[in-house]
C-alpha cells in the first residue's frame, strides 16, 4: 500500500547512503540513481541523515525533485557549497536542518522559497554576508537559527508571530537590536558587536528590556508569549524540600506494604495464553450467560470470557480503517491463540497469533458509552491518523455487547517495561529508601541499582532516550496539528511501544472520552495534569504535561505513579524541582545516564523541558510543535 511504499523508499534510500560507508562527495554518481529511487520520486516524505559522513556538494537535481519531503536534515555532516537552484521546489518542507556543515556563501536565495518552513537551522556553517530582509518571507517560522556563522551588517527588523527559538550568537553582526525581538534572551545575540534590548543599551538608548532571568535549572529558552514562568524562590524549593522528605518518611512505610504485596502478586501470576475463540463467538452468537466481569483478567482455564448480555452480532465484519488492506477477517481473529499483554484503562489487550502467522493486538473494550455512530466516526477518525510514530489502528469491531480495536504489533514492550521492568510500578515516594540502601523503589525485583550499575533491565544510554524522546513528540505532535480539537489523553509510558530498533510509537489515542465514567486507575495519575478533573475532558495542554512527566521519567527512571491510597504522596513534577535545588547530577538523573559525562548538558536541556511542560499554569506549557523543536535542538 501507499504507507509501506512510501516507508519502504525512505529507508532505500537510507539504505543506500549508509551502504559500505558510502561518502558523497561530487565524483559519485547522483544518489539518484541508488537502489531504484529516482530523482522524481515524490514518495519520501523525511529525509534525515544527521551525521552520516556526508561529504562534497549536494549536487544539482539530488533533491529537488522529491517534491513529498517535508523534512530534511543533514545536521553534523561535513557538506558543503551552497544549495542549488532546485531546492526551491521543495515546498512542502516545514523542517529544514542544515547546523555543522561546512556550507558557505551567503544565505541561498532558494530557502526563500519554502513558504511552508516552520523551522530552519543554518547554525556552525560558514554563511557570510548579510541575514536578508527576505526571511520575513518565511512567515510561518518558529525556530530560526543563524548561530555561529560569519555574518555582519544589521539584524533586519524580523517580524513572525509564531517565533519562539532564535539565535544569532557568534557571528560578525552589529548595530541595534531590532524592537521586534527584543524579548529575546541575551545569549542568543552575544558574540556578536550589538546592543539594546536584552544586551547592553545602545548610546543613546533608554528604552531597554530587562533581560530574562535563568530558569530554575540553569537554561533559558525563548517565549514570546505574554505572561513569564513562574521561578521558585529560594524559599519555595526549601519548602518543597522539607515537604518532600517528610512525604517520604510517611511513604516509605506504605512501600514497604506495597513492594512487598506486589512481588507476591508478581509471583503468583502465571502467563496467560489461550484461544480468542470463546468470548468473540459469544459476541457474534449475542449469548448471555454470564454477568460482566471484564474489569478481570480472563483465567488461564478454558472458560469463556465473560461478555454481557446484548444485541444479536450475527453478520457484523471487521471495518478496516486507513490504508489497511483487508488481509484477515473475523473468523481468523476467532480461530487465534491470544496471550494477555495487559489490562488497562480502557480494556485489556491480547496479542493474537493468527494462523496465517500474522500477528496482531487485539484490544477489548469495556465500557463504551458511545452510539454506534459516535463510535465508528471516532474510530475511523483514529484509523486515518497515519504517523510511523503512532501504532497504526488496523480494524474494529462493533456490536452491542463487543468492541474490539485491532492494532499492529509493536514488538519490543512499552518504555515502562524497559524503564521499570516488566511488572514493576516503583513509586517515587520510595527514592529517599531507595537511594539510600541500593534500589531504584521498583516493586520487583526485575531493576535494581548497586553502586552505579544498573541490573535487571535492559540498558538504555542517552541517544536511545533522546530518539525516544523526539519520536514520541512527534507521534503527539501529529495528533495536535490534526486541530485544536484533538488530543491524546492519555500519554503515558506504558502507551509508548518500541520496535525492535527503539523506534517509539505512541498507542492508545482518543480512548479515553469512551466510557460513561472516568476509570480510576493509579497508573496514570501521576501524569495527569492539574487542570483535569475529568479524564473524559481532555486537552493538548494537558498532553503537553502528561509528555513532561514522561520525559522525567526517562531521565530519572522513575516512575510517576503514586503510591495508591495515599494522597500525600510527592508527584515527579514536584520531586524533581526540589531535588533538583539541592543536587542536580547526583540525585535526579538515572545512575545509567551519569555515565555518560559529555550528555550532561545535553541531559539538563531535555530535563529543562521537561520542567517547562510540566508548568502549572497551562497556557505557560509550550505547544508540541515547540516540544519537538527543541528536542530536536538538542546535540
Ligand atoms: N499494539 C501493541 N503492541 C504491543 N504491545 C501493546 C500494544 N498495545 C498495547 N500494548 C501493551 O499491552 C499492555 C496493555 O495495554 P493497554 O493499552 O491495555 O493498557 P495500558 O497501556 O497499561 O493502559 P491504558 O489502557 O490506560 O492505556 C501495555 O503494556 C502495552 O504496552
Amino acid at each position: 500500500d501507499d504507507l509501506a511504499s512510501d516507508r519502504a523508499a525512505l529507508l532505500a534510500f537510507r539504505a543506500a547512503v549508509f551502504r559500505d560507508n558510502h561518502r558523497w562527495n561530487t565524483s559519485d554518481p547522483s544518489p539518484c540513481a541508488w537502489d531504484g529511487v529516482t530523482c522524481s520520486d515524490n514518495r519520501v516524505t523525511e529525509l534525515r541523515l544527521p551525521g552520516a559522513d556526508l561529504f562534497g556538494q549536494i549536487p544539482h537535481g539530488t533533491l529537488g525533485n522529491l517534491t513529498a519531503l517535508t523534512a530534511v536534515s543533514l545536521r553534523y555532516n561535513l557538506l558543503y557549497g551552497t544549495l542549488q537552484q532546485d531546492f526551491a521546489a521543495l515546498v512542502n518542507l516545514r523542517l529544514l536542518h542544515l547546523q555543522n556543515n561546512r556550507f558557505s556563501g551567503e544565505i541561498p536565495p532558494p530557502i526563500f522559497a519554502l513558504r511552508q518552513l516552520v523551522r530552519l537551522n543554518l547554525g556552525g556553517n560558514l554563511f557570510h554576508g548579510v541575514i536578508p530582509q527576505d526571511f520575513n518571507k518565511l512567515t510561518n517560522l518558529y525556530a530560526l537559527l543563524l548561530d555561529r556563522n560569519r555574518l555582519s551588517g544589521e539584524i533586519p527588523d524580523l517580524r513572525y508571530p509564531n517565533l519562539f527559538l532564535f539565535n544569532v550568537s557568534f557571528n560578525h553582526l552589529n548595530g541595534s537590536i531590532p524592537s521586534s525581538l527584543r524579548g529575546i534572551p541575551a545569549s542568543s545575540f552575544i558574540g556578536n558587536s550589538l546592543c539594546g534590548g536584552p544586551l547592553a543599551a545602545c548610546p543613546g538608548d533608554n528604552s531597554n528590556l530587562v533581560a530574562p532571568a535563568l530558569s530554575p535549572l540553569g537554561y533559558t529558552h525563548i517565549s514570546n508569549k505574554s505572561g513569564g514562568k513562574k521561578k521558585l524562590s529560594a524559599g519555595e524549593i526549601s519548602g518543597f524540600s522539607i515537604g518532600a522528605a517528610v512525604g517520604f518518611l510517611i511513604l516509605l512505610l506504605l512501600l514497604t506494604v506495597l513492594c512487598f504485596r506486589a512481588r507476591k502478586e508478581g509471583e503468583a501470576k502465571p502467563k496467560e495464553v489461550r484461544k480468542l475463540q470463546p468470548e468473540a463467538e459469544m459476541a457474534l452468537r449475542g449469548r448471555r450467560d454470564t454477568p460482566d466481569k471484564k474489569t478481570e483478567l480472563p483465567s488461564v482455564a478454558s472458560s469463556p470470557l465473560p461478555v454481557s448480555g446484548g444485541a444479536n452480532g450475527v453478520g457484523r465484519k471487521l471495518v478496516f480503517t486507513g490504508k489497511v488492506q483487508r488481509i484477515y477477517d473475523l473468523q481468523d481473529l476467532l480461530r487465534a491463540s491470544a496471550e494477555v499483554l495487559g489490562k488497562g484503562t480502557s480494556g485489556t489487550t491480547y496479542k493474537a497469533m493468527l494462523e496465517m502467522g500474522m500477528v496482531v493486538a487485539v484490544k477489548r473494550l469495556r465500557d463504551v458509552s458511545l452510539s454506534e455512530k459516535e463510535f465508528r466516526e471516532r474510530m475511523d477518525a483514529i484509523g486515518a491518523m497515519d504517523h510511523p510514530n503512532l501504532v497504526a489502528l488496523q480494524a474494529y469491531y462493533y456490536s452491542k455487547d463487543e468492541k474490539l480495536l485491532v492494532y499492529e504489533v509493536v514488538p519490543n514492550g512499552s518504555l515502562s517495561s524497559l524503564l521499570h521492568g516488566k511488572h514493576s510500578f516503583p513509586s517515587i515516594s520510595c527514592l529517599a529508601k531507595c537511594q539510600r540502601d541500593g534500589t531504584d523503589g521498583s516493586s520487583s525485583s526485575s531493576s535494581f541499582v548497586v553502586g552505579n550499575k544498573v541490573s535487571g533491565r535492559e540498558p538504555l544510554d542517552w541517544e536511545t532516550r533522546l530518539e525516544i524522546a523526539l519520536r514520541s513528540a512527534r507521534g503527539i505532535e501529529f495528533i495536535h496539528l490534526k486541530g485544536s480539537g484533538f488530543s491524546h489523553g492519555n500519554i503515558k509510558s506504558s502507551n509508548i511501544i518500541l520496535t525492535k530498533t527503539y523506534d517509539a510509537c505512541v498507542s492508545d489515542f482518543g480512548l479515553s472520552s469512551l466510557g460513561s465514567v472516568p476509570m480510576p486507575d493509579q497508573r496514570s495519575v501521576g501524569y495527569r495534569a492539574p487542570e483535569v478533573t475529568d479524564v473524559r475532558k481532555v486537552s493538548q495542554k494537558a498532553d503537553v504535561y502528561s509528555f513532561g512527566v514522561l520525559l522525567m521519567e526517562l531521565l530519572t527512571a522513575k516512575s510517576p505513579t503514586q503510591t495508591p491510597h495515599s494522597d500525600d504522596s510527592v508527584d515527579l513534577p514536584t520531586w524533581v524541582q526540589s531535588v533538583a535545588a539541592v543536587n542536580w547530577r547526583t540525585e535526579v538523573f538515572d545512575v545509567e545516564l551519569l555515565r555518560d559525562e559529555k550528555a550532561e548538558e545535553a541531559m539538563m536541556q531535555l530535563m529543562q523541558l521537561a520542567v517547562d511542560c510540566a508548568a502549572l499554569v497551562p497556557n505557560h506549557r509550550p505547544s508540541m510543535s515547540e516540544v519537538v523543536a527543541r528536542i530536536e535542538e538538542i546535540p
